[in-house]
C-alpha cells in the first residue's frame, strides 16, 4: 500500500509527477473553504501534507492520527508548532537556502525602489505628469556607500550583505541574538545592538523569523530611533512589525519610506493605511517568488517527504530530534 499524502499547494507538474511515483497524492492546488471538509476528511488518513502555510498545532493532530510528516514549501515556518509537532513524534521540515539569491534578490529591489522612488516615479511618468526636467521635490537618496544594518543576519541576511557590500559598496552592520563570524569574516560585518543599527542605520533590513520574540520587535521607539533619511525594509513576516506605529513613523516623517513584501494579514485588505502612502513600495510575499526558485523550493520539500516517509534522513529537517 501505498503511503496516502496530502499536496495542499500548487506544485510544478513533474514535481507532483514524481511524488505520485511512490504515495497516494490528494492534490489541492490551495485550501479554501470549499475544499475544507474534503481536506479534513483525508487528513484522517494522511502520513504526510506538503505545502505552504497550514496551520499545524495539537488541535490539527488530533485530527490527524496517522500524520507522521509536514513538509513546508517555505523556510519560515511561523505555520507550524515544533513543540506540539515533536511531542506527537511528527516530523517537520522546511525549504532553506535554496531561496537565498532570489529573496536577497527582492529585498535589494525594495532598498533600490524606496530610496530611489521608482515606484513613485514610475506613476509620474505613466500619469502624464513628467512636464518638464525633474527638480529636486524629485531626487530620491544614494543606495551605494551608504550603512546597511540588518536585523536578522542569517542565510538571506548574508545573501543581502554580500550583494550590497560587493556590488554597492554599503558597510554592513547586524544584529543578532548571536554573532555571525561567517559574515563578519567574509562581507565585513559589524555586529551591534539593535538600538545602536536602527540609529545608525540608512536601510534597516529585518530578516528574522517569527517567533514570540521578534513579535512586534519594530515599534513606536523603534521606529522613533531611526533616522529621518532611513528606510526600513521588512522580507520577514507581517507580525514582526507594528503596523500601526510603522504607519504613524510614515506619516510623521520620522522615517524615510518602507519597503514590505509581508503584512500582518496576507493579503494585505486593500483598505489599509500603508497603501495609500506614496512612500511605501508593496510587494505581495513574493520574495522567492521565480519559476526557477520556486520549482527548487518544491523539488526540497519532495524530497525532504519522500526521504522521511521511506525511514531517512531528510535534507532538511527542523526537529531532527524526533527521529534520533
Ligand atoms: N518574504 C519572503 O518571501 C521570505 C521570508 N523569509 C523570512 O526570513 C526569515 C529568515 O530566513 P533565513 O535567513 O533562511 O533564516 P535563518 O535562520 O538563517 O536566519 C534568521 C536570523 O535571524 C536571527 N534571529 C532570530 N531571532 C532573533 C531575535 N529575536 N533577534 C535578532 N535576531 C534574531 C538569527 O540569529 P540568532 O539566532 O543568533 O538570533 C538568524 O541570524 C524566515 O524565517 C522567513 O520568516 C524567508 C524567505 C522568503
Ligand atoms: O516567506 C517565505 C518563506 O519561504 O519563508
Amino acid at each position: 500500500m501505498l503511503p496516502k499524502v496530502i499536496v495542499y499547494s500548487r506544485i510544478p507538474e513533474d514535481v507532483l509527477a514524481r511524488i505520485q511515483e511512490s504515495c497516494e497524492v490528494t492534490y489541492y492546488e490551495k485550501l479554501n473553504e470549499e475544499n475544507h471538509s474534503s481536506f479534513m476528511k483525508e487528513l484522517t488518513n494522511a502520513e504526510a501534507v506538503l505545502g505552504s502555510g497550514l496551520k499545524v498545532d495539537k488541535d490539527l493532530l488530533a485530527k490527524a492520527p496517522k500524520l507522521s510528516v509536514v513538509s513546508n514549501i517555505t523556510v519560515g515556518y511561523d505555520n507550524l508548532n515544533i513543540d506540539d509537532l515533536t511531542e506527537r513524534g511528527v516530523l517537520a521540515t522546511n525549504t532553506p537556502t535554496v531561496l537565498d539569491d532570489t529573496v536577497a534578490d527582492t529585498m535589494m529591489s525594495l532598498i533600490l525602489a524606496t530610496r530611489r522612488r521608482i515606484v513613485e516615479l514610475d506613476q509620474l511618468v505613466k500619469s502624464g505628469n513628467w512636464k518638464a526636467n525633474i527638480s529636486k521635490e524629485h531626487f530620491g537618496l544614494d543606495v551605494h556607500h551608504k550603512k546597511l544594518g540588518i536585523i536578522g543576519m542569517g542565510r538571506v541576511g548574508q545573501t543581502v550583505a554580500k550583494r550590497a557590500e560587493a556590488g554597492f559598496d554599503m558597510e554592513i552592520i547586524y544584529h543578532n541574538r548571536s554573532r555571525n563570524e561567517w559574515a563578519e569574516q567574509n562581507h565585513h560585518a559589524t555586529y551591534c545592538s539593535l538600538e545602536e543599527l536602527l540609529k545608525e542605520s540608512d536601510v534597516v533590513c529585518l530578516l528574522t523569523p517569527l517567533t514570540k520574540e521578534t513579535y512586534e520587535l519594530m515599534g513606536k521607539e523603534e521606529f522613533q530611533l531611526m533616522k529621518k533619511t532611513a528606510v526600513f525594509i521588512n522580507g520577514s513576516r507581517g507580525a514582526t512589525v507594528d503596523e500601526d506605529a510603522l504607519v504613524q513613523a510614515l506619516e510623521t516623517g520620522e522615517i524615510y519610506a518602507a519597503g514590505l513584501d509581508v503584512f500582518k494579514e496576507e493579503p494585505v485588505p486593500v483598505d489599509h493605511p500603508l497603501l495609500t502612502m506614496k512612500n511605501v513600495v508593496t510587494l505581495p510575499h513574493i520574495g522567492s517568488a521565480t519559476h526557477e526558485t520556486r520549482h527548487k523550493m518544491a523539488e526540497l520539500a519532495a524530497d525532504n517527504m519522500l526521504a522521511a516517509l521511506g525511514g531517512a534522513c531528510p535534507p532538511t529537517p527542523i526537529n531532527g530530534e524526533v527521529r534520533s
